[in-house]
């Protein structure tokens, strides 16, 4: 049987499992699961029963053709040095280590490899999956591996030079967005009589309704700003606070992370 194998079972890892189990683009016999973590295995284990437990990363290799590593970049060239001589070359390595480029992966395994991008947002089945295919790709694992993650969300093709712009957006972006509705909700609880918890309700509501919003309407955001903004009102001022400053603060916060970004294959 063609199984996946899953190295890690963190963040990312667990979020896999169950989004791929649960959407039932992969049957329980068909996953293995491997980590440092026994705590981690042992829940695994008992959240599905039956799934395939590898005691080693390498014992994982030899029982899959399709290879998740979801452990973090620091890590994930200790991992290809357990599994890569285990291996026969006709594999798919799968790699989710943001920053870790194709060249490195490439020169660790010679077979198939591809980088991926999903995002937490596929715990509930939102958001887009980046998906980034090396030089040694064939059309089956492409498909496979681009079947597998559109069953958790929406798969979006990029170049690798387009990779790490767009990883801050779709898999950072929903930390970035949630930093942003504290302070929304913050600032409402200061202003008002209010709870935190409540604002916070109300925070959020309103930032899937807006997203929902643009996505069904298809109008731009200036548009919606219009609508929203009375001449002479209250929108405006804060529209007009808000364009003068959040161009150069997002600049920053985009240009630090990016040097993180680059700094986390070295
Ligand atoms: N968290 C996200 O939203 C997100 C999004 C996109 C990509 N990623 C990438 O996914 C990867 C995993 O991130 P995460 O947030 O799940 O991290 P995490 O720390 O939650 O999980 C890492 C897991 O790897 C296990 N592990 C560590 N070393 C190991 C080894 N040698 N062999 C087997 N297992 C080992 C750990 O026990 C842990 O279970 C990272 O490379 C990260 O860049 C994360
Ligand atoms: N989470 C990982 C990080 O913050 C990679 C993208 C989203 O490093």
């Amino acid at each position: 049987m063609d199984c996946l194998g899953v190295i890690g079972y963190g963040q990312m890892g667990s979020m896999l499992v169950n989004g791929f189990l649960t959407s039932g683009v992969l049957q329980i016999d068909e996953v293995v699961v491997s980590s440092k973590s026994k705590r981690s295995l042992d829940a695994c284990a008992a959240a599905w029963p039956g799934i395939g437990i590898a005691a080693t990363n390498a014992e994982l290799a030899r029982r899959c053709r399709t290879v998740i590593i979801a452990v973090r970049p620091q890590e994930i060239m200790t991992v290809l040095r357990e599994i890569v001589p285990v291996m026969d070359g006709d594999e798919h390595i799968v790699s989710l280590a943001a920053g870790v480029g194709l060249a490195d992966l490439e020169a660790a395994f010679t077979g198939s490899v591809t980088r991926v991008v999903p995002t937490v947002t596929s715990a509930v089945g939102q958001g887009t999956t980046l998906i980034c295919h090396g030089r040694q790709i064939g059309m089956n694992d492409a498909l496979r591996v681009e079947g597998i993650f559109s069953s958790i969300g929406d798969v979006v093709l990029v170049e690798e030079d387009e990779l790490p712009a767009a990883t801050l957006l779709s898999s950072c972006g929903p930390g970035l967005l949630a930093a942003i509705i504290e302070e929304l909700a913050g600032a409402t609880a200061r202003a008002s009589g209010l709870s935190p918890d409540q604002t916070l309700v109300l925070a959020t509501g309103m930032v899937t309704a807006t997203a929902a919003y643009l996505r069904e309407t298809g109008e731009a955001p200036s548009d919606l700003i219009r609508r929203v903004a009375t001449g002479g009102g209250i929108t405006e001022v804060g529209v007009q606070e808000l364009r003068q400053r959040l161009p150069g603060v997002f600049d920053e916060v985009f240009a630090a992370m990016l040097e993180r970004h680059d700094a986390m294959g070295e």
